[in-house]
């Protein structure tokens, strides 16, 4: 009853409360029992305790956790013995559940108190020798200076942070994305936070490290997902995806649109219902077709105004070859009305289909690709062989190069107007049932307290308190976002940003027009065809862009980096790899196998893997291999299976593995850069151990400079 609860508002008002409850209790379970994670002795004698969020004391709003992100916790992660910044003694707790299990003092200053504990293994190398899951997990209790640096870097602008592998460039991304979420709350809550990974399972792989940051609100796609109601299953070869990647292609697209608007010569002749004809000459075809282009509204969002127009044109022509001198006699308002008559005739309404139709970015694109005529029409500037890799021959799904094609498609078609309308209806239907329910709790509401001289006071109309409950609607910016075309978000952050083409990051910016971006990647690990390199990517579209190195290898043991050099070497003898922070103490095993005892030979070391480690084990083979070597394990239960992992070089990007079992590296013969580059990729991605298994001859990069 209204009367027990208090009033109408305050229903609401209550169940937003208990919403805004049940998302706090939600980020402290996600943030587990890692909610608090270091300590602060100051000298002034202040103490800190930092964790995963801020807490405050709900009686004296003294704090009780400083959030990870506020400046004070800065100095936990910068301040060194040269520069304390004040600290006396950092300290790092571990914890167990929702209990402490250890702390890890380090002082900071000549002053400390000496009887501190004695320094415990460091909590960095506790961190990087876990053996890991198949979901990343979060850095913030160890975040290094030069990621710090990183992570709270001005929003503005394209910041572009390149590193080799293991540096953390994944890690830093996605703390960042939490940082600004913090630092730019309130534009951003409104605007949202997009992250761009390179594949669905890459997203899989760091699901999890934004809600334990106690984050939700941030978009994670990849190109297979960014235009809605499109979804990309496969990768074309290099040299089409190259192609397709140009920012020629955007001026390609436009071409194959405007094909679309009248595509017809003059004079078009339309028979009527009522047998009339109606020849529209060339220049009354021309002077239509600017008018349109003058609108500036995408091509389907013109239809409405399109059919306006030309009904009126056709009007126009019947009424004066009816003998009169349309300027003269007739009213204008008797065209518009003949106009709306005309809107019932069925072929002028097939007319104006073909004059102006409704065209899907998906019709469009497919049409292009799949006419080498209309190509050639389209695509002048390139030649001939570039358009033969455009051509699609069969019945193929969408590729992930194809994305940006649909993409900028879908920006110059814009939305089909004819649902939205209908839509709109009814929604104002809704809004009106919305309006009547309201005043019916009102009406309900002053029954039940009506002062006792018969007045009433709510002090709230049924209209605030309709849309009260229309807000109260709980999509998050991020829901909004995903579902709204053309939604432009506050910052976006992309990883492994060395994979964009030109058109994808055209797709980008134009999410993001304020071109805030963070890119973080690495050259030497690019799958593309071609040498690139971040100027030749960014600098036409972003102008100018800020650049961080991250210099140090968390993941990758020194000895299997040691290899891994020698294939960079040969990539660009002038960049130099990351240093690892540890060694595994075991070189990487390289053994010839015969091919047929090859699947046998990964049995047996995935059965061993499982016995012997709780980890995580990869088999990193080229992908017309994978099928025969997956087959090595079948019969194996569910639980031993989600800890092993096949994939190709390319699938493996950013994701990492206790165990790496990379089968024959020299398969392919004809090798180009990209083939070492995705050496250097497969080379990079295990914790603890590597072996390199073939039957063919090794690649040159292996064994040269050995
Ligand atoms: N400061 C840190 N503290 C603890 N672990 C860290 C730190 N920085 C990075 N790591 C760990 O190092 C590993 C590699 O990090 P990440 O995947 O972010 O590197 P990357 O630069 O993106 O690598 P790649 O280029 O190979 O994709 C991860 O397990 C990550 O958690």
């Amino acid at each position: 009853m209204l009367r027990e609860t208090g009033d109408a508002v305050e229903l609401w008002d209550r169940d937003a409360r208990a919403d805004h409850h049940r998302k706090q209790l939600s980020r402290f379970e996600n943030a587990g029992g890692g909610l608090l994670f270091g300590h602060l002795d100051m000298a002034d004698g202040s103490e800190w305790f930092i964790g995963r969020m801020g807490l405050f004391d709900p009686e004296s709003r003294d704090p009780l956790l400083v959030d990870w992100r506020a400046p004070l916790s800065r100095s936990f992660y910068t301040a060194t013995p040269l520069h304390p910044d004040g600290v006396d003694v950092r300290s790092t707790v571990g914890t167990r559940g929702w209990r402490v299990s250890s702390v890890v003092p380090e002082e900071l200053s000549l002053t400390a108190s000496r009887d501190a504990a004695p320094m415990g293994p460091s909590a960095l190398m506790a961190a990087v020798s876990q053996h890991r899951t198949d979901r990343m997990t979060d850095i913030v209790a160890t975040i290094q200076g030069e990621q710090d640096r990183i992570i709270r870097a001005e929003l503005r602008g394209a910041l572009v942070v390149q590193g080799g592998p293991g540096t953390g460039k994944t890690a830093v991304a996605l703390h960042r994305a939490a940082y600004v979420l913090y630092e730019h709350r309130d534009r951003l809550s409104r605007e949202g936070v997009l992250i761009v990974g390179p594949n669905p399972d890459f997203l899989r792989y760091i699901s999890e490290v934004l809600p334990s940051l106690g984050e939700d609100s941030v978009v994670l796609t990849s190109l297979h997902t960014l235009l809605p109601g499109v979804v990309a299953h496969r990768e074309d070869e290099r040299d089409v995806a190259e192609v397709k990647g140009r920012l020629d292609l955007a001026k390609v697209v436009e071409n194959a649109v405007r094909r679309r608007e009248i595509p017809v010569r003059a004079p078009y002749v339309i028979t009527l219902e009522s047998d009339q004809t109606v020849r529209i000459d060339g220049r009354d075809l021309a002077a239509l077709r600017t008018r349109m282009r003058r609108t500036r509204k995408s091509h389907n969002e013109s239809r409405p105004t399109f059919e306006r127009v030309f009904r009126e044109l056709v009007a126009r022509q019947l009424l004066s070859t009816a003998g009169r001198s349309v300027e003269v006699d007739v009213d204008p308002e008797d065209i518009a009305d003949f106009a709306d008559e005309l809107a019932l005739d069925d072929r002028l309404a097939a007319a104006i289909d073909e004059l102006w139709p409704i065209v899907s970015p998906e019709d469009l694109v497919d049409e292009l690709l799949r006419d080498p005529k209309l190509l050639a029409a389209c695509a002048p500037m390139l030649d001939d062989a570039d358009r033969a890799l455009l051509v699609r021959t069969s019945e193929e799904g969408w590729s992930v190069s194809d994305i940006p094609l649909l993409d900028e498609a879908a920006a110059l078609l814009g939305e089909d107007p004819r649902p939205a309308m209908r839509a709109r209806a009814r929604e104002r239907a809704e809004r009106e049932r919305e309006l009547e329910y309201a005043q019916g709790v009102l009406d309900l509401y002053t029954d039940t307290t009506t002062d006792d001289d018969g007045s009433e006071d709510t002090g709230v109309s049924a209209e605030q308190l309709a849309a009260r409950q229309r807000f109260d609607d709980r999509s998050t910016v991020a829901e909004r976002a995903e579902s709204e075309s053309g939604w432009t978000y506050g910052h976006v952050i992309v990883d492994e940003a060395q994979e964009l083409t030109p058109l994808a990051l055209r797709a980008l910016v134009r999410r993001c027009p304020s071109r805030s971006f963070t890119l973080v990647g690495d050259i030497n690990q690019s799958s593309a065809a071609h040498g690139s390199d971040w100027d030749t990517l960014l600098r036409p579209q972003l102008r100018s862009y800020r650049r961080e190195d991250l210099t140090v290898n968390y993941r990758t043991p020194s000895e299997v980096m040691d290899l891994a050099a020698r294939v960079l070497a040969h990539i660009d003898p002038r960049q130099s790899a990351p240093t690892s922070i540890r060694s595994a103490g075991e070189e990487p095993e390289i053994r010839r196998v015969g091919y047929d005892a090859m699947g046998e030979e990964i049995r047996v070391r995935a059965d061993r893997f499982l016995e012997g480690s709780e980890g995580t084990f990869a088999v990193i083979a080229d992908a017309e291999l994978l099928p025969r070597l997956r087959s090595a394990i079948d019969g194996m239960g569910e639980s031993d299976r989600k800890r092993l992992w096949f994939g190709s070089p390319r699938d493996a990007k950013g994701l990492e593995f206790d165990e790496v079992v990379l089968v024959e590296p020299g398969w392919r013969s004809e090798r180009g850069v990209a083939e070492s580059r995705e050496l250097y990729v497969a080379l990079t991605r295990a914790t603890q151990r590597l072996a390199i298994l073939h039957s063919t001859p090794l690649p040159t990069e292996l064994t040269s400079g050995a």
